[in-house]
């Protein structure tokens, strides 16, 4: 049995790897600022430590009161738009924040680390699928902040021997197929939940990004990875990482779909319309954006169980439509206390 530390461990990618984690018998601490997280994700037995990590002594104290053998760093900030009209506070917190896990884990001895990073490196592609050779050119301070995240761990690799890893998730998608835990943004901006809240009318009717892109149907094309495949990644580079190997990671599932497809896929599962209507491109999206995943595959044997976006939606359907109103109401629903025995 290992220990792991999981910063963003309440959030969505983060709480299904705690998961995936507990599930496979380590030890798990999170630490979150519960900004975007929440304590319901968290599961029952793993200890959440409410912190922001801008705070470097709790972040020193975390790492030298446990013994860690690996941290997995999720928490950032992720919204490319909000980063283009915050550049600098972007870089700052996403980049300081990974520093200073990175530094006060190596001054505790924990040597294996995990990054959260992202497609949004690539920028526009010159080639799809998109392998790891190539050119990294991020168009946002989002995307901008994870690639000098990435080079700051690749200086601590040189100059201390931290084994570490980026992986580089498309875009994550569904929920726990045991109906646990799902996706629960505030605000919302990812296109599945969207949908799915718009056939539900628990939002506004969905706007498509443009549909005049070279594409199938002139909407835009994206690499949608099941949740649960991403958690199970974090797993194996863990273990990989445990061998002192490391490396930077495309994760997604190798086939793109177009917005169009998803809002079929969404209709096909829900047996409801998806309200929507056609608005113009987003500044800065990349009109296809394609994982190859061929190195994850051959350096950790992963390969993805959720390959249909049906099979990917009906998880994040079955999720939503269960908790319309998300972590809070199921959070709230535990807090009900039972009925008195008479
Ligand atoms: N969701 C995607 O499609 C996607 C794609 C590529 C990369 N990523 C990256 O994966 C990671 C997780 O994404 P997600 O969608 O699960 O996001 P999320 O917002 O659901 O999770 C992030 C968690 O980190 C916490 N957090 C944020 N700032 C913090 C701070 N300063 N101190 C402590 N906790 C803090 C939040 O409360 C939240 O629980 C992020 O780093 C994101 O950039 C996500
Ligand atoms: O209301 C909406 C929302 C999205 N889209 C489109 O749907 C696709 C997916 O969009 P979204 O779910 O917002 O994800 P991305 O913008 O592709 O970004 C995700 O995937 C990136 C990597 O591919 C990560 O860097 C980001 O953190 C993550 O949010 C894109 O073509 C969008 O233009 C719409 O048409 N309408």
């Amino acid at each position: 049995m290992a220990r792991f530390l999981v910063t963003g461990g309440a959030g969505y990618v983060g709480s299904h790897t705690v998961l995936a984690l507990v599930e496979r018998g380590d030890d798990v601490v999170v630490v979150d600022n519960l900004s975007q997280g929440h304590r319901a994700a968290v599961p029952p037995g793993v200890e959440l430590i409410v912190e922001d990590l801008a705070n470097t002594r709790r972040v020193n104290e975390i790492f030298a009161g446990w013994r860690f053998d690996g941290v997995v760093h999720f928490a950032a900030r992720s919204l490319v738009g909000e980063s283009m009209r915050e550049p600098l506070m972007y870089l700052a917190e996403n980049v300081s924040n990974t520093l200073r896990v990175a530094e006060a884990a190596i001054k505790s001895g924990c040597m294996r680390f995990v990054l959260s990073s992202t497609a949004a490196l690539f920028g526009m592609p010159d080639r799809i699928p998109i392998d790891e050779e190539s050119r990294l050119h991020p168009l946002s301070p989002y995307g901008e902040s994870k690639l000098m995240a990435e080079r700051g761990l690749e200086w601590a690799q040189k100059v201390h021997g931290l084994h570490w890893s980026a992986l580089r998730y498309f875009n994550a998608a569904g929920a726990d197929p045991q109906g646990r835990l799902g996706e629960d943004h505030d605000p919302e901006t990812h296109l599945i939940p969207l949908a799915i809240n718009a056939a539900l009318g628990l939002g506004p009717e969905l706007t498509v990004f443009g549909d005049s892109y070279d594409t199938v149907d002139g909407t835009a094309v994206r690499d949608y990875v099941h949740v649960t495949d991403l958690a199970d990644a974090h797993c194996r580079i863990l273990d990989r990482l445990a061998t002192g190997q490391g490396g930077c990671y495309n994760v997604g599932n190798g086939t793109g779909y177009s917005v169009r497809q998803v809002i079929d896929a969404v209709e096909r599962v829900s047996g409801r319309k998806v309200p929507h209507r056609i608005g113009p491109p987003r500044p800065g999206d990349p009109p296809v954006l394609v994982a190859s995943n061929e190195r994850l595959r051959r350096d950790t044997g992963w390969s993805p169980r959720y390959e249909s976006l049906d099979d990917i939606v009906r998880t994040a359907w079955a999720w939503r439509s269960a908790h319309p109103h998300g972590f809070e109401e199921a959070a709230a629903q535990r807090e009900t206390p039972l009925p008195q025995a008479v």
